[in-house]
């Protein structure tokens, strides 16, 4: 989809912003741009909409070379977004939402709707924010506007120069979310510059570490940079605490999941009491009657009496969708101070996850990196096969 072959940019002051960079983009991936200050991030992504012309090299976008199009035309097929939003303080929400297509000369009727359209889309509902100015908005509220903006026309490529970067870390978590949600519906092929490296690996389809003078030294997944660093500038860069960030883009599969004895609500107690005993465990996990996720029940006070499951079953505060991350289920571990975490589908629950389950989890995601395997085929030593 974007392919830049070769790319080098030198200013006129000498300044060698890039080197004899390539990289190619496929169509719908996010990628993300990530390294420290003054490396030619923000070079390499201005120059794929002509705001800076490469000194040599090319740049295509679905094969075509972009040099030999209209910057201006090419700039409206292409949205962007900076940081802070870069709106226009005297118009509106809505002015500034539409403003490409104002200038693609939409019927103004079909144009409105659209800005309204992308507006619901960002989380602005329009009837509150749609006239009012941007010095009327939040700093999230601003940034949400610039990427209803970036899509008004609705681009096949959009750039993002830290759109997150000015607002607080909450707010910068929920955008992020939200933009991962947006763009696994819209699939826009997305270059999004970041020096913030957790952003990077949050974001990113893909991720390409910047080194100074404009070279990348490595571009892959996250999965595999946090994994494999290419080179010591990289695993430098990523840090020492690239496990950790693993357990964000890490996901939970059927393989990690322990599956504990399960009762039913109407069981009666004494076979939840059996069940127990059977499996020689402290707890079982309770479903209702369509199987899904009720609860837990367990023995801290002895099971007895001629009830039924759901006269002792506890309701489950906590549990994870099975598509989370492992951070998602340690956080929530965490949060609930739980020594297990359900993990559901819809309603119907899979499994649970422990802590025991999800350190080897990680394990095996990084042993499956090193080895180029896949997860479920590592086998992890433990300290009893080392002794054995
Ligand atoms: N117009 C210019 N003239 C001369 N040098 C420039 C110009 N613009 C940028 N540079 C230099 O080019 C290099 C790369 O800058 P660039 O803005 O691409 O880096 P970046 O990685 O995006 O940095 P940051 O994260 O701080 O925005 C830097 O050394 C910068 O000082």
């Amino acid at each position: 989809m974007i392919r830049l072959d070769r790319v080098s940019k030198r200013y006129p002051d000498g300044t060698g912003a890039v080197e004899d960079l390539s990289l190619d983009v496929a169509e719908g991936d996010l990628v993300t741009l990530v390294g420290p200050s003054g490396c030619g991030k923000t070079t390499t992504m201005k120059m794929v909409n002509r705001l800076i012309e490469p000194t040599s090299g090319r740049i295509l976008i679905n094969g075509e070379d972009i040099t030999r199009r209209d910057p201006v035309k090419l700039r409206r097929g292409i949205g962007y977004v900076i940081q802070s939003g870069g709106l226009l303080p005297h118009r509106t929400v809505l002015d500034n939402t539409v403003t490409v297509p104002s200038l693609l000369r939409w019927d103004r009727r079909k144009a409105k709707a659209r800005g309204r359209e992308l507006l619901e889309l960002v989380g602005l509902e329009p009837d509150t924010y749609a006239d009012r100015y941007p010095h009327q908005l939040s700093g999230g509220q601003r940034q949400r506007v610039g990427v209803a903006r970036a899509l008004a026309a609705d681009p096949p490529v959009l750039l993002m120069d830290e759109p997150f970067g000015a607002v607080d870390p909450v707010v910068r978590d929920r955008l992020q979310t939200e933009f991962l949600r947006l763009h696994a519906e819209l699939k826009k092929t997305v270059l999004l510059v970041t020096h913030d490296i957790d952003e990077a690996v949050r974001m990113g389809d893909r991720m390409a570490v910047f080194a100074p003078g404009g070279r990348i030294e490595q571009y892959d997944t996250p999965l595999a940079v946090l994994g494999s660093p290419a080179n010591d500038y990289v695993a430098d860069f990523v840090g020492a605490d690239r496990g950790l960030k693993r357990l964000a883009v890490t996901p939970i599969t059927p393989d990690d999941l322990e599956q504990p004895p399960v009762v039913r609500l109407d069981d009666s107690l004494t076979h939840a009491r059996e069940t127990l005993r059977a499996a020689d465990a402290r707890w079982a996990v309770v479903l209702d009657a369509q199987g899904d996720l009720h609860g837990w029940i367990d023995d801290r006070e002895p099971i007895s009496g001629s009830g039924t499951v759901r006269d002792r079953a506890r309701r489950m505060e906590a549990w994870v969708p099975a598509d989370s991350s492992l951070k998602a289920a340690f956080g929530m571990m965490l949060q609930y101070d739980a020594g297990w975490i359900a993990v559901v589908d819809g309603g119907r629950f899979l499994g649970v996850l422990t802590p025991q389950r999800l350190h080897e989890a990680l394990r095996r995601s990084v042993g499956a990196e090193e080895a180029g395997i896949p997860p479920e085929h590592v086998v992890l030593e433990t300290i009893d096969s080392i002794i054995d």
